[in-house]
C-alpha cells in the first residue's frame, strides 16, 4: 500500500525532532536570567515570556531571574539621581535602593508576570525579600587594595528555596527580582540580578542555568574580536575570570559557582534572538557560551 504523504509533513518532522530533548529535559528546573539589556522591545518579551510557558508545559520547571539595570537607570535619570557603578555594582544610596525596588519589582517583574500571564494562571512574582528566599549582608567590594563603600548593595549570605519550591510544586512559575533582605541591619539590599540567579540556581540543584543578555556569549578577546568561546570548563573559566571586565564579570562568575555547586551546565545566551530560550534547550542548533563542570570536557 502506498503512503500517503500529508502537505504538513515538514511539520511532523520538526515536532519529532524535539522529542529527545523532551525526554532530557523532562522534570528538571532551568533558572532563567532575563537581563535588562535583552529586553530590547515588546516582541522580544512576549517570545520570551511564550517560551517559558512552552517549557512549563513541556515538563520542565522554569524560574525566572530578571535583570533591569538600564530600566532602573533610566528612572534614575528621569529623577535627577547620577547612576554610577563601581566593581560592576550599582552605587545604592538608601534613595536609590527605593527606586531600584520600585522598578525591578514594581515594574520590569509585573511586566513580565503579566506577559507569562496572558498563557493562564502560572507566573507568580516574588523578590528575594519574600519568605527570606535571598539573604544578604553589606557588600564592601575591594577596589586599589581598599574596602570601598558603595551603599545597599548586597552580598548573598543566604538562599531559602521553600516559597520558590512550594510555588513549583504548585504548578506555578516564579519570577523572582534581585532584592535581598538582610537579618544583620533589617535592610533592604540590592543585588546583582546574575549573581542571585547563580545563587538560586544552585540551592534549587537546578539542572540547567541560562543568562540571555545583550550579545551573542562570552567573545574570546572583547572588545577587539567577536570570537564566541562555544564551551568551556570550570577550571578554564576560573584562569580567564580575573581577565574579564564590565557585565561579563557576574555572569561568568555565575556561570562557574552554578557548575561548581551541582548544575550541570551554565549559559550565556543572546537574548535579542527571538525564542532564543526553545532553540537553545529544543533543538541542536546551539548557540553562546556553555561552561561545563571540568570532568566533561568535550561534551556538546
Ligand atoms: N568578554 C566579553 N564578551 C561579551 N561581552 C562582554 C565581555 N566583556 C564585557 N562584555 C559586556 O557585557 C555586556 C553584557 O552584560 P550586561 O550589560 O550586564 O547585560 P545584562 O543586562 O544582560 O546583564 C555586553 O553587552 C558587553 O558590553
Ligand atoms: C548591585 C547592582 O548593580 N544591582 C543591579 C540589579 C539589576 C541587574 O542586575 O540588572 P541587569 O541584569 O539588567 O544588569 C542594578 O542596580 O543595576
Amino acid at each position: 500500500m502506498k503512503t500517503f504523504q500529508h502537505p504538513a509533513l515538514a511539520k511532523a518532522e520538526s515536532v519529532l525532532e524535539m522529542l529527545p530533548w523532551l525526554i532530557r529535559h523532562r522534570g528538571q528546573i532551568a533558572v532563567i536570567k532575563f537581563g535588562g539589556n535583552a529586553m530590547v522591545d515588546d516582541e522580544l518579551k512576549a517570545a520570551f515570556a511564550h517560551d517559558i510557558v512552552f517549557l512549563h508545559h513541556a515538563g520542565l520547571k522554569p524560574v525566572v531571574v530578571h535583570g533591569g539595570g538600564p530600566q532602573i537607570s533610566a528612572e534614575l535619570d528621569r529623577r535627577g539621581l547620577v547612576s554610577e557603578f563601581r566593581a560592576g555594582l550599582r552605587v545604592t544610596t538608601p534613595e536609590a535602593m527605593d527606586v531600584v525596588r520600585m522598578v525591578l519589582a514594581g515594574q520590569v517583574q509585573r511586566e513580565l508576570v503579566g506577559l507569562l500571564n496572558q498563557h493562564g494562571p502560572l507566573a507568580v512574582g516574588l523578590t528575594g525579600e519574600d519568605a527570606h528566599t535571598i539573604t544578604a549582608s553589606r557588600h564592601w567590594p575591594e577596589i586599589d587594595g581598599e574596602l570601598v563603600d558603595i551603599g545597599r548593595v548586597g552580598e548573598i549570605t543566604g538562599v531559602d528555596t521553600g516559597a520558590i519550591e512550594a510555588l513549583l510544586a504548585d504548578g506555578r512559575i516564579p519570577v523572582i527580582s534581585s532584592i535581598a533582605h538582610s537579618q544583620d541591619d533589617g535592610h533592604v539590599y540590592n543585588v546583582n540580578a546574575d549573581t542571585a540567579a547563580a545563587a538560586l540556581a544552585a540551592a534549587l540543584g537546578a539542572q540547567t542555568l541560562m543568562f540571555l543578555t545583550d550579545v551573542e556569549g562570552l567573545y574570546a578577546d572583547w572588545p577587539n574580536s567577536r570570537e564566541v568561546i562555544g564551551q568551556l570548563t570550570a577550571g578554564r573559566l576560573e584562569k580567564m575570570l580575573p581577565g574579564l571586565a564590565g557585565g561579563m564579570v557576574p555572569k561568568m562568575a555565575g556561570c562557574l559557582h552554578a557548575v561548581r555547586n551541582g548544575v550541570d551546565d551554565a549559559r550565556v545566551i543572546d537574548g535579542r534572538i527571538q525564542h532564543a530560550v526553545l532553540l537553545e534547550m529544543f533543538t541542536d542548533e546551539g548557540f553562546g557560551t556553555v561552561v561545563v563542570p571540568d570532568e566533561e570536557e568535550g561534551t556538546p
